[in-house]
């Protein structure tokens, strides 16, 4: 098993959080929370104080990804197998601790120089997160779904997250440079679908250029009226979609993607497959969908 459990939080900095804090209620369907900052948007979708975190800022980017462990015990291996393999991770002070919630944190940046936060005992909301759509988001051992990171030495990167931190390797995508609008090169240009638990994947790493440093989040709800009703409300925000409805064949979710404020997208799905690594065998693969999924704008194939 993984030292990480699950994808626990997203931290973005965001030129414009009321515009954020309305697509994150009003679109997604998520519950906002309060937290140390008054200025900021803390968007719940379980019993976490926030799953989202938007920070008031100069730049629209993704500032960390936050991945939960089982225990302490556990945060003080993956210390060990850190500094191991060389990584400098930095010890959260306690104001740190204090802004997210938790217990204990470490952060190290990833060969890609994706910056992660790996912590453990996250405070728990005694409210309960009710969306007033009705949305239900499945989270619990699951976390909170997955992120599409870039990276563009593959190696490098496949390296970390699976010799290191313990993810598998649960599929391969080729993908073709031209539909990218990548220069075609001498090297396959691979995606990477990679796991921690039973999410087939809660880390994706692409190389695929991303300006705010995120490609995607997905979060994946109970139904497919709890989708249905979030493309309703795409339409009535004017929340830009980039795809229509489709299904992946990796994971079998059926989702769309939306465009959030800081120009990175949102996945919205439901009905993903969960797997078990005594008998899941990871498959290399050029086929995205098994229908539907058409992109509108150009970057994306
Ligand atoms: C192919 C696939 C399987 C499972 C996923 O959760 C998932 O997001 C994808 C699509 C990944 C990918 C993307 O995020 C950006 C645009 C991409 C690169 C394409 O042009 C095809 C696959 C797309
Ligand atoms: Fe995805």
């Amino acid at each position: 098993m993984s030292l990480v459990r699950s994808l626990g939080y997203l931290r973005v900095e965001a030129t414009d959080v009321p515009a954020w804090r309305q697509f994150g209620v009003k679109v997604l369907g998520m519950v906002e929370g309060r937290g140390p900052d008054p200025d900021a948007a803390y968007l719940r979708m379980d019993d976490l104080p926030a799953r989202i975190v938007v920070l008031p800022g100069d730049r629209d980017r993704l500032v960390a990804t936050g991945w939960e462990l089982a225990s302490f015990a556990t945060l003080r291996r993956l210390c060990g197998v850190l500094e191991a393999a060389g990584a400098g991770f930095k010890q959260a002070g306690a104001d740190e601790l204090a802004d997210r919630r938790v217990a204990e944190m470490i952060s190290v940046d990833d060969p890609a120089g994706n910056h992660l936060e790996f912590f453990c005992g996250a405070a728990l909301d005694t409210r309960p997160a009710i969306s007033p759509y009705g949305t239900r988001f499945v989270t619990g051992e699951q976390g909170m779904g997955h992120v599409v990171l870039p990276a563009f030495d593959d190696e490098a990167a496949l390296h970390f997250w699976t010799e290191v931190l313990g993810f598998r390797l649960r599929d391969s995508m080729l993908l073709d440079p031209s539909t990218m609008g990548l220069p075609a090169g001498d090297k396959p240009l691979w995606m990477r679908f990679l796991g921690c638990g039973p999410r087939h994947h809660s880390v994706a790493l692409a190389p695929i250029p991303a300006p705010a440093g995120l490609i995607h989040l997905m979060t994946e709800t109970a139904s497919i009226d709890d989708v249905g009703r979030a493309i309703d409300r795409c339409a009535r925000h004017k929340a830009p979609m980039i795809s229509t409805l489709g299904r992946h064949a990796n994971d079998n979710m059926i989702s769309f993607y939306v465009r959030t404020p800081s120009g990175f997208d949102i996945e919205y799905g439901t009905a993903g497959r969960t797997v078990d690594d005594e008998s899941w065998v990871a498959r290399q693969t050029t086929a995205h969908s098994v229908w539907g999924h058409r992109f509108a704008l150009p970057g994306h194939g």
